[in-house]
Parts: C-alpha cells; sequence; structure tokens
C-alpha cells in the first residue's frame, strides 16, 4: 500500500513590492494558469500551449481530428450479431472514462460520431460505423481525410481478420497516394484474452502481410505503426499516448527538457501526463516500463478522485489567481518499495509526474525549484514556438 506524504502545496512568488505573499494551499482540482491566465494589458493572448493546430488545416478550426476505422464482420447466420471491432469502447473508455465492462452495452454506431475533446491540446475524434465503405466514390474521400492528424485502424484480433487487413491496406495504399504524411496507428485489439505468444504471433503476421502488401506497391517507407491494446488494462492508454506524440512538433524539445530535470534531480522517470484522458504526452529518453506508467496512471486517478471529493471553491480565488498565477498542487507518495512518486500540477491539463527513489526527495528543495525552473522553460518554449 502506498501512504500519501503530503498534499496540496504551493508555490509562492514574489510580488512586485517584492513581498512575498502567503497564499492558502491549491486544491488539486488540477486547473490552473498557463492556458488561462489573462494579462491586463493584454487580455486576448494567444494560448501558450500547443493547441494541435495543424499548419496545413484548410478550415481553419484548427483542430487535429483523429479517425477511428475498422470492420464490422457479419456472421454467415443472420441471427448471429455482426463482430465489432471496438472502436466505440476505445473512444469512451479513454475520452469519457467509460468502465471497460459497460462497453459490452454500447450499441452499434450508425452514423459518424464527431467527438470534440477539449484537453491539452483541442482535438476531435471521428467514429466511423464499421460497415461504412468510405472507398466508394459517393464519399468525398477529401472531407474525411483532408485534415487528419492520425487513422486509427481497429483489428479486432479474438476474431478473424484477413478481411479487415485486406481493407486496411486497400485504405494505406489510397493514403499513400493523396494524402502520404497521414500517421496510420494499427490497434490489434482485444488482445486481454490471447496468451503472450499468440498475441505477438498475430501481431507479426500483421505486420509482415502490410508490408509486404506495401512493399509491393513500392510504399517501403509508409508511416504505419503498431499496437497491442485492450481496453481492459492500460495499453489503449500507452497506444494513444504514442498517437498523440506524433502530433505534437514540440516532443523532441519536451523531451529534452524531462532529460534535464531528471539528471539533475536525481530522478529516475518523469511523465507529462494530461490528466483528463491519462494519455502522456512526453516522457524522458530512458525506456518506458509498462509498471512505471500504470502506476503514475494510477497516481492520477487517485489525485482526481481525492480533489473532486474534497475540493474546495475557496471564495476569491479567482482574483488571487489573477494576482498569483503561479500557484499549483503538488502531492508526493511514497511506494512500498521504497521508490517515490512526485506529482505537480503545470497547468489545468497537464501534471509532471516523476519517479524517484528515496534519496532524491531528501533535496526537495532542489526538486521543487527544478520543476519551476521546468515549467518555465516549457512555457518558454510553447509562448515561443507560437510566434
Ligand atoms: N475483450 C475485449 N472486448 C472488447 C474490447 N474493446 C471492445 N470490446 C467489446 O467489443 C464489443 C463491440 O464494441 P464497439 O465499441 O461497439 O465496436 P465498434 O467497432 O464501435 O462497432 P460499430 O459501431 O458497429 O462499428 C463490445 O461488446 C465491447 O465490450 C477489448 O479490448 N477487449
Amino acid at each position: 500500500m502506498a501512504s500519501l506524504l503530503t498534499t496540496p502545496a504551493r508555490r509562492e512568488k514574489p510580488e512586485e513590492s517584492g513581498a512575498w505573499r502567503n497564499k492558502t494551499p491549491a486544491i488539486l482540482t488540477l486547473e490552473r494558469f498557463m492556458q488561462d491566465q489573462t494579462d491586463p494589458e493584454n487580455p486576448n493572448p494567444s494560448p501558450k500551449f500547443h493547441t494541435g493546430r495543424l499548419p496545413n488545416n484548410r478550415s481553419g478550426d484548427g483542430k487535429p481530428r483523429l479517425l477511428l476505422m475498422g470492420q464490422r464482420r457479419q456472421e454467415a447466420h443472420p441471427l448471429i450479431s455482426p463482430r465489432r471491432s471496438g472502436k466505440s469502447s476505445i473512444s469512451s473508455v479513454v475520452f469519457h472514462k467509460m468502465p471497460p465492462a459497460e462497453t459490452l452495452f454500447l450499441e452499434s454506431t450508425a452514423r459518424i460520431q464527431k467527438d470534440a475533446v477539449h484537453s491539452f491540446m483541442d482535438f476531435q475524434v471521428w467514429d466511423f460505423p464499421g460497415q461504412l465503405d468510405f472507398l466508394d466514390p459517393a464519399f468525398d474521400v477529401d472531407y474525411i481525410f483532408g485534415e487528419i492528424g492520425a487513422l486509427i485502424w481497429v483489428i479486432d484480433a479474438q476474431d478473424e481478420y484477413l478481411d479487415a487487413l485486406m481493407r486496411l491496406n486497400n485504405t494505406i495504399l489510397l493514403l499513400q497516394q493523396h494524402y502520404p504524411s497521414i500517421n496510420i496507428e494499427v490497434f490489434i485489439h482485444k488482445v486481454d484474452a490471447l496468451s503472450e505468444d499468440y498475441k505477438f504471433d498475430i501481431q507479426r503476421d500483421i505486420v509482415q502481410r502490410t508490408q509486404d502488401e506495401l512493399s509491393d506497391a513500392g510504399y517501403e517507407n509508409a508511416p504505419v505503426s503498431f499496437h497491442l491494446t485492450s481496453i481492459y488494462d492500460h495499453s489503449i492508454f500507452e497506444a494513444f499516448s504514442k498517437v498523440i506524440q506524433k502530433l505534437i512538433p514540440q516532443l523532441p524539445t519536451l523531451e529534452g527538457l524531462l532529460n534535464i530535470l531528471c539528471s539533475n534531480s536525481g530522478m529516475e522517470k518523469a511523465y507529462i501526463f494530461d490528466c483528463i484522458s491519462k494519455i502522456y504526452i512526453a516522457t524522458d529518453s530512458s525506456p518506458v516500463d509498462m509498471q512505471s506508467y500504470e502506476i503514475c496512471s494510477d497516481y492520477i486517478d487517485v489525485i482526481v478522485d481525492v480533489s473532486e471529493i474534497y475540493g474546495w471553491d475557496r471564495p476569491g480565488r479567482a482574483a488571487e489567481e489573477a494576482e498569483c498565477n503561479d500557484q499549483e498542487a503538488e502531492s508526493v507518495i511514497r511506494l512500498q518499495n521504497g521508490m517515490i512518486l512526485y506529482l505537480k500540477e503545470i497547468n489545468k491539463y497537464l501534471v509532471l509526474i516523476c519517479i524517484m527513489k528515496e534519496e532524491s526527495i531528501k533535496k526537495k528543495g532542489l526538486i521543487d525549484y527544478n520543476c519551476g525552473v521546468f515549467q518555465d522553460a516549457l512555457a518558454q518554449v510553447f509562448g515561443l514556438q507560437r510566434t
């Protein structure tokens, strides 16, 4: 069992007068400053964080689109309901916090579901009905693919997948001809019921067949990635993290900053998480192990739950925040194995979670300071990027 050592804390900042202002602890609403701060001299500032705008966005709404596609397979017997690949379940679990078991009751999607996700970067998730043949000339392919960030193709690994694979390959070939820069992410889904060996065999087979098809058509370097996923564990969040990270142009800078933070603060690993979806948008360059990712993800759940139960709206908070936008929540947990988890709120949507040995947290002043510098650097990077 992990034990909670400290909960909400604050970071104080000297005001212009030079005096330090005493503030009550920030509540863990994980809502804060960077995107929302208003500057009296510039009441409509451009947001400092990346909003995911695509440079070639035609409509100008600036929202990258993730398309969820995959085949629904009709069974030979009309009384047996068709096999569905799991697209709506993925979207509901990742973006709407639906418990995985409740997806059993989801209805089949009859028309394209457009879901706007408001998070550290706004994007849209379009869930396509499995039976829709968007390669039919009646569809406006440019409308569907013209502005997307990534196409996520969901294949049911518990079902026969050759048909689904054929359609995937046709789609990839179409995209390679007309939209070659779109990332294609293949989710080999529902692997929870498969043995370790079997799921890797399936992955190998799918990768091989796709690559053969692509190289036959002369597309050796198509941007296609494969992920083993299930809504019943963290793999679906991990896979989405990888998908989203590819849409963040500042990713190498973020990783560089996290590397510097880790090496100067004695940290083993650091993640920046989007606390609404539990997608991590960046981590340092040491390898990600699933266990550390899972524990960080569970940690966010605990913090968000605690803040929802015990958080309160303080009178005058808005005014206080307008004066000092440097206040954030912080929490430290010691794990049974002696490791320490340190969470620091970055802004309304993002939290920094660091994993470190017990010796490192003894220098908490240093860690707080370095995290403050990291936050400032982050704000500068995104601020500079937008000018
Ligand atoms: N075992 C397992 N079942 C899953 C998983 N993801 C989804 N399912 C189940 O798959 C079934 C179909 O899910 P949907 O999300 O409705 O499938 P869909 O692809 O959106 O279907 P259409 O809307 O008809 O295209 C549901 O009963 C889910 O519970 C998974 O990771 N593992």
